[in-house]
């Protein structure tokens, strides 16, 4: 083969794998591996660099002291090794396998987190907190209480059946460090355990946690401010510029820098790397040499192995200030992943069935999620009234204002066929009654909601339309009542002036186009309406004068159209929709910035495990929230309803479902509230308008029309219109159009949001 042959360079890299097996092994055996790992925040070209080439070795059985400055990276660190987070390149080993691979059980029960925030619901009991926690660690609800009992006294608790947020904030912190401990678990890291917690307790802790490692088969992480605190851990490491300046015992540490504490050995270390002298840190020797790892716990052949291995440089590792040194000079934000083998050693993990694939949740975990969604909402009821309330109270909201005719409109009228304000304008019965614009207005006065004022010229009557005060003039002529009487009398044969004298003038102020409408409908409609009787009066048929079209019984709807009817399916799948996409965005972000989502994650809950606990519970919500809007629009507010209330009833709540699975779009693509609140309320008016809604799809511009029919909204507002004013069956195509339409979005927005939980790791 020849040389630079690509195929050469694979052998050459297996053969090299073969001989550094012994090296993976060894590193597989520790509870913590960490190999030159590197790990930045923000892009490529501007990247915030966090971890640098760190190297970290925990072995099993031992307390680990994590130390430094505030924003030095421990935080990510800890994320990344409980497979929260994942590095840009470089390796972790976790209890000998990699964290977030399938059969490592990290995430999981295998490991106890205790994250900086207090990351608890502050509406459970001490009691529920750590029965959610066990739980969720595939613990029965007795193992449960009978560790209870000994954390409470342990961590010197108050009642078991006090509420988190009633407890004070060092409290919390110790209840979070219950919840970590409950299960058990075979590496636990915790992330500022002591904070906020008495010396006496603190003392107290660090026995527990010296006592629980003594058997070789338990191992902490912890990090803490308080660096004299870490002289009981086994290992410390010192963090600082995205590496560790040391990671030794405490007391090597000061013997070697001849310091009284650590602190003083730290603020040395930082002098010295400032100086750009640093030192070697000699990563194991400190390990094997000094700390009292418990018999069998750790191969320590395998350490020395590892040990060659890393100072020779044999599997590129760094530990020499002098390889340090050249490769972080050479390092650029992603170059370093070329420098780390793509293809690793086959590992010794747990054998993966592709049938385990398919088990996308476990029932322990859902009865936990779904006990703690429920245990949630029972403890906050007025919230809940409030949820519930809230989509009722649109939609009383929408019946009372939204469709009604406009009431009591004002015009102004001069009828020069009377002399006002000498004579009044009254109505007078029979056919031949003098003023017959008289009978028409007062027939409008009573048949639609018209106030009329008089006026005895037109420049009073024009200035009270001019200036807002009426909607409209209307000007009869002096001989109105003897040219109408003439039109009708000859017919064909009408002169003009009397045609032109029959003519009432209107000059409306169509500003609002809305109450223009209806005005111009009131006045034509009440002509008719007037006329007719007057025809009859006259023993005239009134057919002979009407409209030569006639609009008999309608075949759906009735003979008024009215907006309400029209814009009500549009208006509560729009409720139903939106309060989803709100109540489910909002509590899976309240939850996540709590910390409480990642700690969950951590106790290894799938994200799908977590959308489908909340699509039960928001199911619930969803189907009291359904319930009542319908209840309220349709026997109460009579809205029309001429269909199948099954179908009616599983539209809407498919909306629901739409709008929450949308939610989880959104609380998975927003990091907070406010950008939650900006992509719900940008998608709120698009749908609104684009859904046909408020205004026939009919009337929107060909391309718009095309965009719209593929809107979540679009063809299910469409199939509920047929099926409430129609009473359409399913069989229609518009109508399950309607259906196929939302519950392929459902299956969309579903996929994409367990696609970005999956893929969206730090
Ligand atoms: N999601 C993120 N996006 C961008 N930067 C981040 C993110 N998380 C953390 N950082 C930055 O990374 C750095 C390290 O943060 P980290 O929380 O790991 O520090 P820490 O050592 O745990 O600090 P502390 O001791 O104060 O908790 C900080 O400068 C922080 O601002």
């Amino acid at each position: 083969m020849a040389e630079g042959d690509p195929n050469n360079d694979l052998e050459l890299r297996r053969r090299n794998f073969k001989s550094q097996q012994s090296t993976v092994q060894t590193r597989r055996q520790q509870a913590v591996c960490v190999r030159r790992a590197y790990k930045r925040y923000g892009t490529k070209n501007h990247p915030n660099v966090i971890l640098d080439g760190l190297n970290m070795t925990v072995p099993k059985g031992c307390i680990y002291g994590l130390l430094g400055a505030s924003g030095c990276g421990k935080t990510t660190l800890l994320n990344c090794i409980v497979g929260r987070k994942r590095l840009n390149a470089g390796e972790i080993w976790v209890l000998g396998g990699r964290p977030g691979s399938k059969g490592s059980g990290v995430p999981g029960p295998r490991i106890g987190y205790m994250p900086q925030e207090i990351a608890l619901y502050g509406e459970f009991s001490i009691r529920e907190t750590l029965t959610y926690f066990g739980w969720i660690s595939d613990m029965t609800t007795e193992q449960v209480e009978a560790k209870l009992d000994f954390l409470i006294n342990f961590l010197m608790l108050p009642d078991a059946d006090r509420q988190v947020k009633c407890l004070s904030g060092g409290q919390q912190r110790r209840v979070s460090f219950a919840a970590a401990l409950v299960h058990d678990p075979e590496l636990l890291i915790l992330d500022e355990p002591t904070v906020g917690v008495d010396p006496l307790l603190r003392q107290n802790i660090w026995n527990h946690l010296v006592e629980i490692t003594k058997n070789g088969r338990r191992t902490i992480i912890i990090t803490t401010h308080y660096i004299d605190e870490t002289r009981q851990a086994h290992l410390i490491g010192l963090m600082r510029g995205g590496y560790f300046l040391a990671e030794e015992s405490p007391e090597q540490l000061m013997v070697q820098f001849g310091a009284e504490n650590l602190e003083d050995v730290f603020l040395k270390l930082s002098v010295i790397q400032n100086m750009g002298k640093r030192r070697r840190s000699s990563i194991l020797q400190g390990v094997t040499d000094t700390i009292p790892i418990p018999a069998g716990t750790v191969n320590d052949a395998a350490v020395l192995d590892d040990e060659v291995g890393e100072i020779s440089g044999e599997f590129g590792d760094n530990t020499s200030m002098s390889s340090r040194t050249a490769r972080r000079v050479s390092i650029a934000p992603d170059a370093s992943v070329e420098t780390i083998p793509t293809e690793l050693p086959p590992e010794d993990e747990k054998e993966v069935k592709w049938t385990d694939y398919l088990k996308i949740m476990k029932w322990s975990h859902m009865k936990a999620l779904i006990w703690k969604n429920f245990l949630w909402m029972w403890r906050n009821i007025p919230v809940m009234c409030f949820i519930i309330g809230l989509p009722v109270a649109q939609t009383i909201l929408f019946c009372l204002s939204v469709g009604h005719d406009p009431k009591n409109i004002g015009i102004s009228v001069v009828n020069h066929e009377i002399k006002y304000p000498m004579e009044q304008c009254e109505y007078k019965e029979g056919c031949n009654a003098s003023y017959l614009s008289c009978n028409y207005l007062d027939y409008v006065i009573h048949n639609y909601s018209i106030n009329i004022n008089y006026y005895a010229t037109e420049e009073e009557a024009r200035r009270t339309v001019a200036k807002g005060k009426s909607w409209a003039m209307l000007v009869v002529p002096h001989n109105f009542s003897d040219c109408l009487r003439s039109r009708i009398d000859n017919g064909r044969d009408a002169p003009d002036w009397d045609v032109d004298g029959s003519v009432i003038s209107v000059f409306a102020d169509k500003s609002n186009e809305n109450i223009a409408t209806f005005l111009t409908r009131d006045l034509l409609f009440g002509f008719e309406g007037y006329a007719k009787s007057f025809l009859k009066e006259c023993d005239i048929n009134p057919k002979a004068f009407g409209r030569p079209i006639n609009f008999e019984q309608p075949l759906y709807g009735y003979g008024e159209p009215d907006f309400t009817d029209f814009a009500a399916p549009g208006v509560i799948l729009t409720i139903i929709f939106f309060m989803a996409v709100a109540l489910t965005s909002g509590s899976m972000l309240l939850e996540r910035n709590e910390g409480i989502l990642e700690r969950t994650l951590v106790n290894g809950i799938t994200g799908t495990e977590i959308l489908l606990s909340q699509v039960v519970t928001q199911f619930v919500v969803m189907f009291g929230q359904t319930t009542m809007v319908l209840v309220f629009a349709f026997p109460i507010f009579q809205l029309t309803q001429n269909g199948n209330w099954i179908l009616l009833f599983s539209l809407t709540i498919l909306s629901g479902v739409c709008g929450m699975c949308f939610g989880f779009v959104v609380a998975c693509l927003c990091e907070n509230e406010r950008s939650a609140t900006y992509m719900a309320l940008g998608s709120f008016l698009p749908i609104v308008m684009l859904c046909g809604i408020i205004w026939p799809i009919e009337a929107m511009s060909p391309y718009l029309k095309w965009l719209s029919d593929f809107l979540p909204l679009t063809q299910a507002t469409e199939s509920l219109r047929c099926i409430i004013a129609r009473g359409w069956e399913i069989q229609v195509p518009v109508v399950y159009y309607g259906f196929g339409a939302i519950i392929l979005w459902i299956l969309i927005f579903l996929t994409i949001s367990i696609l970005v939980l999956k893929f969206k790791k730090g």
